[in-house]
C-alpha cells in the first residue's frame, strides 16, 4: 500500500506513512480549550514591568509568559506563514537556500557550533528542524553577508521578517534584563561584579523550527530533548499546536499555547549571573500526533570574552563554556553545563 502521506519537505529520517487507524481530529488545535486555557506559569506585562512579580518569577519558575510586548500581529502572522512556506520547500532546496548569507539550515539536535552548523548527530535524534539567523551578521553593513540576487523571494522575505522580529526580541531583552539586574544589583558596592553589565545584544540569534508530527509516538522520540539553554535569556513565540513543557519541582508543566503571548526562560549563563538566586530551568518538546508545530526562539549572551564572576562559580567566559559544552557533547555525549565550572567544597 502507498503511503497516504509523505513529505519531501522534511529530513528523509522525518518522513513517516500517516497511519489510516488514526485519522486527524475534527477540532482545530486552537480551539481546543483543554490546550488553550490558563496555565499556571507567572504572567509578566511588559507594558508595567512589576520587579518584585519579576524576581518572583525568575526565583521560583525560572520561567514566565509576557504579555504586552509590543510586536505587532500583522508581523508575526507574515512570520508565521513565510516560514511555513519555506520550510515547506524540499529538504534539498532547504539545504542550499541560505548559502550565500549567515543563515543556516540544520535539523536532529539543536546543539550548533559557532558557525551555526549541527554539531554531531546525538544518540537519539531531536525531531526538529530548524534555520539559525545570527542577528548582527544579517545587516547589509557587515562583511559576512552580501546580497545575491539570485536569493529565492521567500526566503528573502523571511530574512527581513526575522530581522525585524530580531530588532523588538532585542528590545524586549534588553528591558527585561535591566529590571531583572536592577534588583539584583540593588546594595551591590562591589562594581566588578555588577550584573547588568553582562548582556550583550550582538550575541543575539533567531531559531526558527518545525517539529514534525509523529504518527506512532513513543517514549524516545522528542521534538527537543530535556535541557537547558546556555543563554543569559531565551524568548519563545510558539505556535498554537502546544508541545512546550518546563520541569518544576519534581513536575512536568505544559505551556499552553496563548495567542499574542512570548515565553520568557532563563538560561545558564543568568543562573552564573545571579550566583544561583535564578536557575536555568529545564525544558523539552513534545511532539503532536497529528499536526506539525512551529516555534521561533530568541537567545541572547554575554560577549565571548567577558569573565562571569560569581561567589558560587570559578570566573569564566561565554566563551570557556561554549568550548567546556562542545567537548563534553564529543566525549561524554551530553552537555554538563554549569557544574563544570561550579566552585568545590
Ligand atoms: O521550540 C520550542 O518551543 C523550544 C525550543 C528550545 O527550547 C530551544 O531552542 O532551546
Ligand atoms: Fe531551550
Amino acid at each position: 500500500m502507498s503511503p497516504l502521506y509523505f513529505s519531501e519537505s522534511y529530513p528523509p529520517i522525518f518522513r513517516q506513512p500517516k497511519n489510516p487507524l488514526c485519522p486527524e481530529p475534527k477540532e482545530d488545535v486552537c480551539n481546543d480549550q483543554a490546550l488553550i486555557g490558563s496555565d499556571t506559569l507567572p504572567v509578566i506585562d511588559f507594558q508595567c514591568i512589576d520587579q518584585e512579580q519579576l524576581h518572583e518569577a525568575c526565583a521560583e519558575w525560572g520561567v514566565f509568559r509576557l504579555v504586552n510586548h509590543g510586536i505587532p500581529a500583522s508581523l508575526l502572522s507574515q512570520l508565521d506563514d513565510i516560514s511555513k512556506k519555506v520550510f515547506n520547500f524540499s529538504f534539498e532546496t532547504k539545504q542550499r537556500l541560505f548559502s550565500s548569507t549567515p543563515v543556516t539550515y540544520f535539523w536532529g539536535t539543536p546543539a550548533l557550533n559557532s558557525n551555526g552548523l549541527a554539531l554531531q548527530k546525538p544518540q537519539n535524534v531531536n525531531w526538529m528542524e530548524g534555520f539559525n539567523v545570527p542577528l548582527s551578521q544579517l545587516s547589509s553593513r557587515s562583511h559576512a553577508y552580501k546580497e545575491d540576487k539570485d536569493d529565492d523571494p521567500l526566503s528573502t522575505s523571511l530574512r527581513y521578517l526575522i530581522q525585524e522580529y530580531g530588532s523588538h526580541q532585542s528590545r524586549l531583552a534588553e528591558a527585561i534584563y535591566k529590571a531583572i539586574t536592577d534588583r539584583l544589583d540593588q546594595g551591590k558596592l562591589d562594581d566588578s561584579r555588577r550584573c547588568s553589565s553582562y548582556l550583550s545584544l550582538s550575541t543575539g540569534f533567531i531559531r526558527v523550527y518545525r517539529y514534525p508530527a509523529l504518527v506512532q509516538p513513543n517514549e524516545t522520540s522528542w521534538g527537543m530533548d530535556v535541557h537547558t539553554d546556555s543563554s543569559i535569556i531565551s524568548i519563545l513565540n510558539q505556535d498554537l499546536v502546544g508541545g512546550l513543557e518546563f520541569y518544576r519541582h519534581g513536575h512536568w508543566h505544559h505551556v499552553h499555547p496563548v495567542p499574542n503571548t512570548l515565553i520568557v526562560n532563563l538560561g545558564d549563563m543568568m543562573q552564573a549571573i545571579s550566583d544561583d538566586k535564578y536557575k536555568s530551568v529545564k525544558h523539552r518538546v513534545k511532539l503532536n500526533r497529528y499536526r506539525e508545530r512551529l516555534s521561533m526562539g530568541y537567545f541572547v549572551f554575554p560577549e565571548d570574552d567577558t569573565l562571569i564572576q560569581s561567589p558560587s562559580y570559578m570566573p569564566f567566559s561565554y566563551s570557556d563554556f561554549r568550548a567546556q559544552v562542545q567537548e563534553d557533547l564529543k566525549t561524554v555525549g551530553y552537555k554538563v553545563g554549569l557544574q563544570r565550572f561550579r566552585r568545590r567544597g
